[in-house]
């Protein structure tokens, strides 16, 4: 079935990506995925390294445009908008964690937090520097002010989830939410994941982790940029049925 007749929440169709290798030669990083991001779930990609997961996070959110296919938001066609209207979209719709967080290291937790608040105003609104305020409480952050450049990883990759978190958007795309975390905090990400997904947010992580695996609703395992099943050795908690 075509996804996008369902026009229900984000999907992708037929979606390709191909880039130029070193030599100049064009490969396939993504070929032919259709698949869709329900509102109320969490969605895992999963696949080895150089699979293509980051660039189909990258696709779904519109910082990239497939070669081939289309992104689909609703009724708008993400793939089809010009650079501003997808940033636009982005901005409105989703919350980002990028592999590297791409937090500012001179700002402190409170300041990057609070960075989403920013487009269109020229001071944070105090509703939102408040909803900061307790996200940092919620995730454990250190409130004082030192720049973020003095966290751990682990606590760097939480201030990039309270600031995806800041604008309460309808789609949270999270490239290894849980990698630098030890067991307990990832443990305790991965049911702020599930929970959000509970309130009818679209999850969708890009995980080699099996606790973000086993709760996941959804798997979409990739394999040389294609869809497929998954190793189920790798990934010893995936439940049937959950794949996509
Ligand atoms: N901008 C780009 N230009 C050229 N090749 C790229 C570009 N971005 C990604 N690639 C290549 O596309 C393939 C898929 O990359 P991608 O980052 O999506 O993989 P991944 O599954 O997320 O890997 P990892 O688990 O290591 O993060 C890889 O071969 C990568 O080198």
């Amino acid at each position: 079935m075509n996804p996008h007749d369902a026009e229900v929440g984000l999907s992708v169709f037929q979606l390709g990506v191909s880039f130029c290798d070193a030599t100049g030669d064009r490969f396939n990083a993504l070929s032919g995925i259709t698949a869709q991001f329900k509102p109320g779930q969490v969605t895992a990609i999963v696949g080895p390294s150089g699979s293509g997961k980051t660039t189909l996070l990258h696709c779904i959110a519109g910082i990239l445009v497939p070669s081939s296919g289309e992104t689909r938001h609703g009724g708008v066609i993400v793939s089809s908008l010009g650079e501003s209207a997808r940033d636009t979209w982005r901005r409105h719709n989703c919350g980002m964690v990028f592999q590297d967080f791409r937090l500012i290291d001179e700002l402190t937790v409170l300041e990057n937090v609070t960075t989403p608040a920013l487009f269109g105003h020229y001071r944070v609104p105090s509703i939102l520097r408040d909803r900061a305020r307790t996200l940092i409480r919620d995730f454990g952050l250190p409130e004082r002010s030192i720049p973020t450049s003095r966290l751990s990883r682990g606590e760097r990759q939480r201030v990039a989830l309270a600031r995806a978190l800041l604008m309460d958007p309808a789609i949270i795309l999270a490239d290894e939410p849980t990698a630098s975390l030890d067991r307990t905090t990832a443990a305790s990400v991965a049911g702020t994941l599930e929970a959000l997904a509970t309130q009818g947010k679209a999850v969708v992580c890009v995980t080699h982790d099996d606790l973000l695996v086993s709760r996941a609703h959804e798997v979409i395992a990739l394999k040389a940029g294609r869809m497929g099943p998954p190793a189920v050795d790798q990934f010893p908690g995936l439940r049937a049925g959950d794949l996509a």
